[in-house]
């Protein structure tokens, strides 16, 4: 069974109600039987494949062979698409390099060439690449202060601090300088970096289509975000948003700048941490399948966590599908899990809970076991 409303984009099957013991969460809003596709979901406001995989995941369909992927996008392809607001594309189409896009059949990239205004996201992620391959020349500094940049000591207070003082000193400071000035305060930048900031493109162009009057793009303003746990247990990370942040800021085009902010950034960032769903391979078992990556789906992250989990989630492409388990009686409240770890000891379990995901789990199962 799957959803069928006359909208599409609520699902009967569950209201989202306030709890005393774990935020928000679902509960059924009837007696829903077995094997129930309680939601279905494809409109992610972002997604990211993990460096070491970028040739190999079709950037379409997440399909995976273990090789590098045959199809990238030609300057062909993309010239038809430009429009005038592409500046930098159109002076750089001779040298264009396929924006760091793989695909694994010429279907799958035309299909993603179809998405409307992809050309704003192929730029944006051509300039980034650019950026990139000038960067893997030049030598870290970062890697030899790794400690050190974990070493330091976070608080919201910190946090907020460090971005006022991005807005009133480094703001300003850039907006006078000309081009080739901006060009050379770009920070020096990791595959990481390269990576999470392609990441924060994917969502700002999404999100010019899930805007905030839509059910994904309320969805996604109303995400918890875990910035402050995040950081607290990485504090390098304060460090490495800013270098991502300063990147983008010199280098994002027109048309993905318009709503790029210090406060749009830091919730894509902070929301991402605890709401994203990792990108899985298929048909492979949960011990033996690759991590491919992480994406964003604002309806989908109602579900709290439970170690005996009510609905199993699965992926096929493009799609994220969560299905009951087990018949459910109205008023249940509907889990996922979060932790792949559910045969872990109960100690182990909640230990591995609070460290990744920063909460004490409060689903009845460890209620009974402790
Ligand atoms: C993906 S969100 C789920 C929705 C969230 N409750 C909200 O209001 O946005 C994950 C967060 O929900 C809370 N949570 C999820 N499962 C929980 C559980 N079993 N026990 C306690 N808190 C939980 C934690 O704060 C966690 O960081």
């Amino acid at each position: 069974m799957t959803i069928d409303t006359p909208n599409g984009n609520i699902t009967p099957f569950y209201e989202i109600k306030d709890t005393t013991w774990g935020g928000r969460s679902c509960f059924a809003t009837s007696d829903i039987p077995k094997d129930t596709v309680i939601l279905e979901v494809n409109d992610t406001t972002g997604s990211s494949i993990q460096y070491e995989f970028r040739k190999e995941v079709c950037h379409n369909c997440f399909k995976y062979n273990g090789k590098s992927m045959k199809y990238k996008i030609k300057t062909t392809d993309v010239e038809g698409l430009l429009s005038e607001n592409n500046k930098w594309l159109k002076a750089r189409m001779k040298k264009f390099c396929g924006a760091g896009l793989w695909f694994c059949s010429t279907g799958c990239s035309d299909t993603y060439l179809r998405i409307p205004r992809i050309i704003d996201l192929i730029e944006a992620y051509e300039i980034l690449l650019d950026n990139h391959t000038k960067m893997l020349k030049r030598n870290n500094p970062d890697d030899a202060n790794e400690e050190k940049l974990n070493s330091v000591k976070i608080s919201q207070s910190i946090i907020d601090s460090e971005w006022r003082n991005i807005e009133i000193n480094w703001l300003p400071m850039i907006d006078k300088m000309k081009y080739t000035k901006r060009q050379q305060s770009l920070p020096i930048t990791s595959e990481d970096e390269y990576n999470c900031a392609r990441f924060v493109c994917n969502t700002l162009f999404h999100l010019r289509t899930y805007t905030k009057d839509t059910e994904t793009g309320k969805s996604f303003w109303n995400l918890q975000s875990n910035e402050l746990n995040k950081m607290m247990r990485f504090p390098i990370l304060l460090h490495f948003q800013q270098l991502v942040f300063r990147t983008l800021y010199i280098l994002l085009p027109e048309t993905l700048r318009i709503d790029f902010n210090i406060g749009t950034f830091r919730h894509i960032m902070g929301s991402e941490y605890g709401n994203a769903f990792g990108i899985w391979q298929e048909d492979e078992s949960v011990d033996s399948r690759e991590y491919f990556g992480y994406w964003v789906f604002p309806r989908a992250s109602y579900f709290n966590h439970s170690c005996i989990p009510n609905i199993t989630k699965t992926r096929n492409n493009k799609t994220m599908y969560f299905t009951l388990n087990k018949g459910v009686s109205q008023g249940d409240e509907l889990c996922i899990d979060y932790s792949g770890v559910l045969d872990f000891t109960t100690v182990k379990r909640r230990d591995f809970l609070k460290e990744n995901w920063f909460f004490d789990c409060q689903c009845t199962r460890c209620k009974l076991e402790i």
